[in-house]
């Protein structure tokens, strides 16, 4: 984690309560020396109770947005309530992966010591680009090769364990590396693989509006990395007729 040089030296204990919730979540963060990049997730520093509080701030600043961009929200009755509605979509929908902990996840031992390839996939990939927090929507496609030490997690958890680590602001590259992780750790398979296919809309809807491409990247680890006869078996299976 990266050490933050603005780290404040000490804040009385009766300050906090004064601040707002989301310097108060920041002050935590920093105070840990812990990084808070779009895509890193924070729930581990919101306290009960603080993410209705964060969602008031977000809704506040929203309507200095909406007021900065000279619309008038109190007469225009279409963009009266935009910045309730934009700050409840960023924390408990679009974004809610940086502020919610890991989907719950049972672990079963792998006692057929099941040793085959699996491919989950295709999981709908929902996320929005950092850079420009327009969507990205695509497919992932996960590999995994068990040994007799892996773990076997239900079939869903890919998919929400995917939608956990999408849900925050990304760039492909890194969105990947962070869903191979979390499966690594989990499952501690033999090999893993995961392949994602997506269109960035910051690409279609602004900027070079350009309407057809996308962006395809892979992560191949373990066996997957060594066997290239393993690497082609995923391959092959991820383009089974009809998806
Ligand atoms: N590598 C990578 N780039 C991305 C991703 N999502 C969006 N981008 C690109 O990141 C770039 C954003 O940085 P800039 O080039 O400074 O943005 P910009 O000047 O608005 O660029 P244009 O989009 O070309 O108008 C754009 O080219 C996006 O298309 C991603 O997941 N990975």
């Amino acid at each position: 984690m990266a050490m933050l040089a603005d780290a404040p030296s000490t804040l009385l204990p009766d300050t906090l309560p004064r601040m707002s919730v989301s310097d108060r979540i920041r002050h935590r963060l920093i105070h840990a020396q812990q990084r808070y990049h779009a895509n890193d997730n924070i729930s581990a520093f919101i306290r009960d109770g603080e993410l209705d509080e964060l969602r008031g701030d977000v809704e506040h600043r929203l309507r200095e947005v909406l007021h900065a961009l000279v619309i008038d929200t109190d007469k225009d009755h279409n963009t009266a309530d935009t910045a309730r509605r934009v700050a409840k979509m960023f924390v408990t929908e679009l974004f809610r992966g940086r502020y919610e902990p890991a989907p719950p996840v049972t672990e079963f031992p792998n006692v057929s010591r099941l040793n085959d390839v699996m491919l989950i996939g295709p999981i709908t990939v929902r996320s929005a680009c950092s850079h420009h927090l327009c969507p990205i929507v695509g497919k992932a496609w996960i590999g995994v090769l068990p040994n007799a030490a892996s773990n076997l997690i239900g079939l869903s958890k890919y998919a929400r364990i995917c939608d956990w680590v999408m849900s925050r602001p990304q760039i492909q590259e890194e969105a990947i590396t962070q869903l191979a992780d979390e499966l690594e750790r989990r499952v501690s398979p033999d090999g893993l693989a995961v392949v994602v296919e997506a269109t960035h809309f910051c690409m279609h809807w602004r900027g070079v509006k350009d309407a057809d491409s996308r962006m395809t990247n892979s992560v191949m680890r373990g066996a997957f990395l060594r066997d290239p006869a393993l690497r082609r078996e995923f391959l092959s299976l991820m383009r089974v007729p009809g998806r």
